[in-house]
């Protein structure tokens, strides 16, 4: 039975009925009746009861910047072409650089490279894409500039409902300057204001909260979204389907049958052009505290009560509330040195000229966590993220025990560890799931070999896969919150790194240095040893 879950703005929302009598399929058809009830409700969202009567506006603060450029001005266009954008909408970018509209149209038209490329009519869409979009320039602390740019949104309007949307593109140190003069100058009268904010969001717990602190004296924890973009990619989301829908897989998520996680984050280039950003950040900031943690959260929580966006954060929490203090001999940091392979020369992390030379911030790192519950007592948690290494993937890898007993042990030979079964979520590149398992070899012989039952996404579906970045537009659109953090969620997920974070720095640790292209700091191995794990080996299995 093909069934599936479409945009529910505009026309598209009539095609989504719920699939009736199916008890097998009740958490798709309680996540049907909830987009239907959301669909009933959308009145109050203020665009669906009558579209005419009311305007979605999406305001890019930074839109002359690098992930307006890659990302957003690319997913807007995405949603726009598969018809999911409300009727009535426009873009603004809004931003110091002094553009017009047709030079904001002429940069989006340029830069926009994204899934819709090579699709039909993609450059008649374009134009009407572009139709609909406008540039104001003006300082991002200035009431005056933010009023201007509200008599320009109230044009478009027309008197109809106004909805509102702001995408904090900046960097984080005026996301409150920003917040403020949009929120003093030109939120909605009369529908909804929404702020999508970027990471980093804060550096550590004190300035988290102080920036959340400062976020709330202007808006409501209901119109911040927080984004994580590694919650909107397709095999983060289908986690919880994996495991709440399928009958086989949530008896054996417990620490009886799963010897070790691992959530793996590889790049295979550096922080070119970012230096300045991450060298404040590092690695631990970056990705593990919000990417690596929010998978980890998602794939460790209990069964949520709904789906609705309050039960499934409530259980996120949990998990990270659970979480024991980082050691700091839990964790392995690293740093790229210069290499030089095929007569070319990979620079190091400090050769970028906005990065000290002295600089000790960490470009790789690995880490054992643990959650104190019932289900995951003693199970490591492994985290390795790392820029500059050989190769580009992000998985999530589950290493079940061995067999009790097992009759074939003869047949495995003495490397155990190669026979347990082992489930791995590639999140990216080339999406899979597939599981390991212990099969005969045809023949006379009873010989075992390590086969795949595979689920590669490229095979199986026709369907191209959205950018993160697509989904979390249209959540924020729509008043979803389930991908978006909560401001507990983030507090208990600095709780978790600040104290390691504060260590790290405080006593100097010294990176190990890794040849840029490598496979990190060996160091990663000796910290997984010591928990009795091997490191599953990113992208090797992408064979099919
Ligand atoms: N780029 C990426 O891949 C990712 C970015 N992010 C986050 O998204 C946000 C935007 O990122 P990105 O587009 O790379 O940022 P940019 O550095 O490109 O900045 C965006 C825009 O902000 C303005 N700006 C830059 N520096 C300053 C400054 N010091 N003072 C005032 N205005 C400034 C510039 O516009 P103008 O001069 O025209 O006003 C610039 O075009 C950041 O919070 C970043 O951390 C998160 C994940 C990935
Ligand atoms: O948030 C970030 O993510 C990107 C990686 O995102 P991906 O979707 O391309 O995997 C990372 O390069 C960047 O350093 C970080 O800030």
């Amino acid at each position: 039975m093909a069934m599936e879950y479409e945009c529910i703005v505009g026309a598209a929302a009539a095609s989504v009925a719920p699939v009736e009598n199916d008890t097998d399929n009740k958490g798709l058809n309680d996540k049907l009746s909830s987009v239907t009830s959301l669909k009933e409700s959308l009145g109050e969202f203020g665009f669906a009861k009558d579209e005419n009567e009311s305007i979605v506006s999406v305001t890019i603060v930074g839109a002359s910047g690098d992930l307006a450029k890659k990302k957003i001005f690319p997913a807007l266009f995405a949603l726009y072409y598969e018809g999911c954008l409300p009727k009535n909408f426009t873009i603004y970018g809004y931003a110091r650089s002094k553009m017009t509209d047709a030079d904001l149209r002429n940069m989006v038209s340029k830069t926009l490279t994204c899934r819709i490329d090579k699709r039909e009519n993609c450059n008649e869409k374009m134009d009407e894409f572009l139709k609909r979009c406008f540039y104001h320039s003006g300082q991002y602390d200035s009431q005056e500039n933010f009023a201007a740019l509200d008599k320009k949104l109230k044009e478009h309007e027309g008197g109809r409902i106004s909805n509102r949307l702001y995408y904090l593109s900046i960097p984080p140190n005026i996301f409150i300057d920003a917040v403020k003069c949009a929120s003093l100058s030109a939120s909605s009268g009369n529908g909804w204001t929404r702020v999508i904010v970027e990471k980093p969001f804060g550096r550590d717990s004190e300035s988290s909260a102080a920036l959340t602190k400062s976020l709330k004296q202007y808006l409501t924890e209901d119109q911040i979204f927080r984004i994580d973009h590694y919650l909107g990619k397709e095999l983060v989301e289908n986690l919880s389907v994996l495991r709440f829908s399928n009958l086989i897989f949530e008896p054996l998520w417990t620490r009886q049958y799963i010897r070790n996680v691992q959530l793996i984050f590889s790049e295979d280039f550096g922080t070119e052009g970012r230096g300045g950003y991450f060298d404040n950040y590092g690695i631990i900031r970056d990705i593990m505290q919000n990417h690596l943690l929010q998978i980890l959260a998602l794939f460790a929580m209990e069964t949520p009560v709904s789906l609705d966006a309050e039960d499934i954060r409530n259980e996120k929490v949990k998990v990270l509330r659970s979480m024991r203090p980082i050691r700091l001999e839990d964790v392995v940091i690293g740093q790229y040195k210069s290499h030089t392979r095929g007569g070319v020369t990979y620079p190091a992390y400090t050769d970028d000229k906005t990065v000290p030379n002295d600089s000790l911030t960490p470009t790789f790192a690995a880490a054992a966590l643990f959650i104190d519950n019932a289900r995951w007592d003693g199970v490591p948690f492994l985290m390795k993220a790392g820029k500059a290494l050989h190769n580009k993937g992000a998985e999530i890898r589950v290493q079940f025990r061995h067999v009790p007993g097992n009759l074939y042990n003869r047949n495995i030979g003495t490397d155990l560890d190669r026979a347990t079964n082992e489930l791995v979520i590639r999140v990216q590149p080339d999406e899979a799931i597939y599981l390991k398992i212990n099969n005969k070899v045809p023949g006379l012989g009873m010989r075992l070999d390590r086969s795949k039952l595979n689920l590669h996404y490229a095979a199986r579906y026709s369907t191209e896969i959205p950018d993160a970045y697509e989904r979390l537009l249209l959540d924020a659109i729509e008043g979803e919150r389930r991908l978006f953090i909560r401001s507990d969620e983030l507090d208990a997920a600095w709780s978790l790194f600040t104290p390691v974070l504060k260590e790290l720095e405080e006593k100097k640790i010294i990176p190990e240095y890794y040849p840029y292209g490598s496979r990190g700091p060996v160091g990663a191995h000796y910290l997984a040893a010591r928990y009795n794990v091997r490191w599953g080996d990113l992208g090797v299995d992408i064979d099919q």
